[in-house]
């Protein structure tokens, strides 16, 4: 089983994430993950601080000589801001006095409406939403990023996958375009300031993010995953939480500001009529080809050979400049939020961060299907699976002889 967890705070000395179950012989170094954790920084509309802040990569454990071990995977994420919050975020006790003359220190009772501030404080017992904020804070999607290099670099070797993305709307201004970003189109994605595949829809996106800050304001917008080529029968029917939709909406709605999931057309889906919702299947050079996709290569929790095409909404920032209405925590009077800074538009970073989570989680599918403890075995593994399924859809073969077909 492949499972993974963070910790760390927003403004502490690191983020720290551990991958364990992970085969032995993958290659990976921590510039896999420095190049990714560069990615996640892009974005037109992000804020101050991903101008002075830098990701620091040291792997700590379960990688030797560039290939991983098969035990657990330790990697640290550095923050280069905390010798500014040394004393602020320290684990040992600090002296008060120091604290008390810190100006960064001053306790934060006004919540934002949309962070955990408000639900948080009130749960945890907390008179200040600092350490809310702290954990709650999409910083931690950096030690996320570093865990979907590991699940990525594994699909490319195990059974040779790329995960792509791009954002699909900011705002009002979204693609007009159906198609899809080959995993050759990754870079030119990721030149566009708000990874747009499509740049017409580039410039709109941009204009709406200008406009948003001009205004005091924050946005949101959509994301879209997308893994070609990955074997049919991924995930499984059986019971809900094996069904590979509902595990990657599960890690979707997991990223910070995602209220809204959709596979392959998803809420469209609902609003048509069977005979235009699915995907016909013809015979095809391959076996079976398909007239559409628009269940986004899934069927019954299982992949089905169709691309993987999951999407993401993002709502807009809560820490919005021209500040909301709140209750001052300390008196119960009204108040204006708290601000700061902010980024005015993290869509794009939310687009690297989906990726890893479609990473991870397909990565977790493939260890379950195709298990071994070392990338040879699974491989191996891979590919009979894969010789039996084109087996199985050489119908032509199996009329002149063969009855393999026939159990389908
Ligand atoms: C990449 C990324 C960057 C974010 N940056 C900010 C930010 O600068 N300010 C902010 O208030 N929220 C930001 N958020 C969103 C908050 O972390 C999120 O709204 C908060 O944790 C509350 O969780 P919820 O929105 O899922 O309910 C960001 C989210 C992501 C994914
Ligand atoms: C630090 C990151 O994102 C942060 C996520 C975040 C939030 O509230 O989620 C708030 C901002 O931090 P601050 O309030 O300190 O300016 C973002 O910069 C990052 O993505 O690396």
């Amino acid at each position: 089983m492949l499972r993974w967890i963070t910790a760390g705070e927003s403004h502490g000395p690191a983020l720290v994430a551990v991958l364990e179950g992970m085969v032995a012989g993958v290659d990976v170094t921590s510039a896999d993950i420095a190049e990714h954790l560069a990615r996640r920084r892009l974005g037109y509309g992000r804020g101050a601080r991903m101008k002075f802040e830098a990701d620091q990569v040291t792997i700590l454990g379960g990688v030797r000589h560039g290939k991983t071990l098969g035990g657990p995977i330790a990697i640290q994420v550095g923050n280069t801001e905390w010798p500014k919050w040394e004393q602020v975020m320290s684990a040992d006790p600090v002296d008060q006095d120091v604290l008390n003359d810190l100006a960064r220190n001053e306790p934060l009772t006004r919540p934002r409406p949309g962070h955990a501030d408000f639900a948080g404080m009130l749960k945890y017992g907390f008179d200040d939403a600092r350490p809310v904020l702290e954990r709650a804070s999409a910083r931690e999607t950096a030690a996320r990023v570093a865990l979907g290099t590991v699940a990525r670099l594994f699909l490319k070797q195990a059974i040779g996958v790329d995960v792509v993305s791009h954002v699909v709307s900011i705002g009002a201004a979204a693609t007009e375009s159906d198609a899809l970003p080959m995993p050759a189109d990754l870079a030119a994605v990721d030149a566009s300031p708000v990874r747009a595949f499509d740049a017409a829809a580039a410039d709109a996106m941009i204009k709406e993010i200008e406009a948003a800050k001009r205004a005091g304001d924050t946005l949101g917008g959509v994301v879209e995953v997308v893994v070609h080529s990955l074997p049919i029968g991924l995930g499984s029917f059986i019971s809900g939480e094996d069904r590979l939709d509902s595990r990657l909406a599960g890690a979707l709605m997991g990223i910070q500001a995602i209220k809204g999931v959709e596979v392959g057309d998803g809420f469209e889906t609902a609003r048509r009529r069977g005979s235009a919702a699915h995907d016909e299947m013809v015979p095809g050079p391959d076996g079976v080809l398909r007239l559409s996709n628009r269940a986004g290569g899934l069927e019954g929790g299982m992949t089905n050979g169709q691309p993987l095409r999951v999407r993401a909404a993002m709502k807009p920032i809560s820490t919005v400049p021209r500040a909301l209405k709140t209750i001052d925590m300390s008196s119960g009077s009204e108040a204006v939020a708290i601000h700061q800074r902010s980024d005015v538009c993290a869509v794009p970073a939310a687009g690297v961060v989906a990726e890893a989570m479609v990473a991870l989680v397909v990565a977790q599918a493939v260890r379950e299907k195709f298990g071994g403890d070392s990338l040879g075995e699974t491989r191996r593994n891979f590919e009979s699976y894969q010789q039996e399924v084109e087996t199985r859809m050489r119908w032509e073969e199996s009329r002149s002889g063969s009855t393999a077909g026939e159990a389908i």
